[in-house]
């Protein structure tokens, strides 16, 4: 009633109007915000425990069916290998504070330092980021990868989160990942060569490696394909470790000295990448020979 008073005296004063607005606004916004702000109690605390390694680990949903209607090479695909090294390496480039990652077969792991406050060390920001960067990589770089080869529907991956809190404990989880692409990929092997060159149904072949050991199918592979399993691609056998490291890059550099005539001279830098391994993770040497991956135990 008031208000409306005051409009009808104030009729015209356009500044009136707008200073009325303003605070009628701002009292019911702020009425409003504190009614709902309560909701945000409900948010639950995810942050991650210090000290710990962040290790997120992504993997392909239904990616049996994904790798059927896309048309992956059986038993191993080096176009879906490279996209999911390369959605990897983009990942570690994007964010901060990843120091290695593995991946084989559909999934790759991401290992944030233990000492990384990066978004404030909370579970869902980091996954979700993770996750999301690495599917969008995905579909970015698809065509580099699989040229003529639609991308029939968007592919998904999931996500999850586990800390290991000592340098033991993170090459333990490493070193199951890298055991579980020998055992997938030595199975996948043999199975598909009895089905691709020794002519075996696939309920044969699942039938003639029920029950075998590691040994029988090197010994299948080599007696009756001449086939030496150790020989085949370091990819596939090993999976893809991404470390950074330094490289020395060397550039040609336009320059002009005082007094002097432009000239090109080489230049050489430091410059820190991320670079691709497919070899043993599980033995000492190769944390022997890259010792600045892992923060010491006492720190
Ligand atoms: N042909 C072929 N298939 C692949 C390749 N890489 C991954 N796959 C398929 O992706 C599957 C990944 O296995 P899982 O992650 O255990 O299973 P999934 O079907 O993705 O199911 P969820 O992860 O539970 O959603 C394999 O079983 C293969 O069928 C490849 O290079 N070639
Ligand atoms: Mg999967
Ligand atoms: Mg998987």
């Amino acid at each position: 009633m008031l208000i409306r008073k005051a409009c009808r005296l104030f009729a015209g004063s356009r500044t009136f109007f707008t200073i009325a607005f303003v605070r009628l606004s701002t009292t019911s916004s702020i009425m409003a915000k504190s009614k709902f702000e309560y909701v945000r109690s409900f948010e639950t605390d995810d942050t991650c425990l210090r000290n710990c390694y962040i290790v997120v680990r992504l993997d392909g949903r239904n990616f049996h069916k994904f790798a059927e209607q896309h048309k992956f090479i059986k038993p191993n695909d080096d176009r879906a290998l490279g996209l999911m090294t390369r959605s990897a390496r983009s990942v570690m480039e994007e964010l901060e504070d990843i120091i290695i990652a593995y991946g084989q077969s559909d999934e790759f792991s991401f290992v944030f330092k233990r000492s990384s406050t990066w978004f404030k060390r909370r579970a869902s920001k980091l996954m979700t980021h993770v996750a999301s960067q690495f599917s969008s990589s995905y579909v970015f770089y698809w065509k580099e990868f699989f040229e003529e080869q639609p991308l029939l529907y968007p592919p998904g991956f999931d996500g999850r989160v586990v800390l290991y809190p000592t340098n033991r404990n993170l090459r333990d989880y490493l070193s199951w990942r890298q055991a579980d692409c020998h055992i997938n990929n030595l199975y996948n092997t043999v199975f598909w060569t009895l089905v691709q060159k020794g002519g075996l149904t696939t309920t044969q072949a699942d039938d003639r490696l029920k029950g075998t050991l590691a040994s029988d199918k090197n010994e299948i592979l080599f007696s009756e394909f001449d086939i030496n399993y150790n020989t085949e691609s370091a990819i596939n056998r090993k999976g893809t470790t991404l470390i950074w490291e330094k490289r020395d890059e060397t550039v040609i550099k336009r320059m002009k000295l005082p007094n002097e005539e432009e000239k090109e001279v080489l230049v050489t830098r430091s410059r820190r990448r991320v670079e691709a391994h497919h070899c043993d993770i599980i033995g000492d040497q190769f944390w022997d020979e890259h010792p600045d991956i892992l923060e010491d135990d006492n720190c």
